[in-house]
């Protein structure tokens, strides 16, 4: 029996104002891990926040076969996670208050989370507002929060700037090991994944609006 797409587009588009930036008719996607390619300004990070249901669009995406945007909101919401390339959050919140605000809506093993954040040195500044956080901080945090619950996508936006190398040989770990547990990843990035760290099941290139998978 062929294997249930794990997420599955259907006349997905999104406007801003009257401009269409996103128009694909069709996409589904196999379990694995996927490199969505495209120049600036393509549509990579609007495809992401439509995904992730955090942005109105018109159309319908399916997770795992029978999980609706339209239908099931909390349930797809809960599903697909999601670190913004330029995370920005309200600044007078500690990492801490996020971390809890993630675990308490998304669920998931506390101890397990505990553990990510101990490998990449979050837990140094946890407690911290995150007005003093670093740029790289702030990425360590939402990556960290990428993984609460338990998604069956997770969406990474330009996950390789500003972190440091230790950090992302810790990235590329947790890509290896949950994608052999099925979550499936979608990650952009302009500077190639390392082909030694992870081996791609497709790569996805947004141009004209659409999605294309090679
Ligand atoms: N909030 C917004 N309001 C209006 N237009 C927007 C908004 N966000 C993005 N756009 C436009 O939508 C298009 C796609 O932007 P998007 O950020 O998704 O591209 P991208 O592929 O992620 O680009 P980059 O590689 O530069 O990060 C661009 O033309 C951009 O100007």
């Amino acid at each position: 029996m062929p294997e249930e797409p794990v997420i599955a587009l259907h006349a997905v588009k999104k406007n801003y104002q009257d401009a269409p930036v996103l128009d694909i008719p069709h996409l589904e996607l196999r379990a694995g891990i996927y490199w969505l390619q495209g120049e600036n300004g393509a549509g990579k990070t609007t495809c992401m926040k439509v995904m992730a249901g955090l942005i109105p669009f018109k159309g319908e995406i399916r997770l795992r076969g029978d999980v609706s945007s339209k239908d099931h909101p909390v349930q797809f919401r809960r599903l697909i996670n999601y670190a913004e390339a330029e995370p920005f959050y309200p600044a007078f919140l500690t990492g801490r208050d996020l971390l809890e605000l993630y675990l308490g809506t998304k669920g998931g093993d506390r101890r397990l989370i505990t553990d990510i954040a101990e490998r990449m040195g979050v837990h140094i500044f946890v407690n911290n507002p995150v007005s003093t956080y670093s740029s790289g901080m702030l990425k360590k945090l939402s990556l960290l929060l990428a993984f609460t619950g338990q998604p069956a996508v997770i969406l990474l936006d330009e996950p390789l700037i500003t972190i440091d190398t230790r950090t992302l040989a810790i990235m590329y770990d947790l890509v290896r090991t949950w994608s052999a547990n099925g979550t499936t990843f979608l990650i952009t990035s302009h500077q190639p994944l390392d082909p030694e760290e992870i081996t791609l099941t497709g790569t996805l290139r947004i141009t004209d609006k659409n999605i294309t998978l090679n």
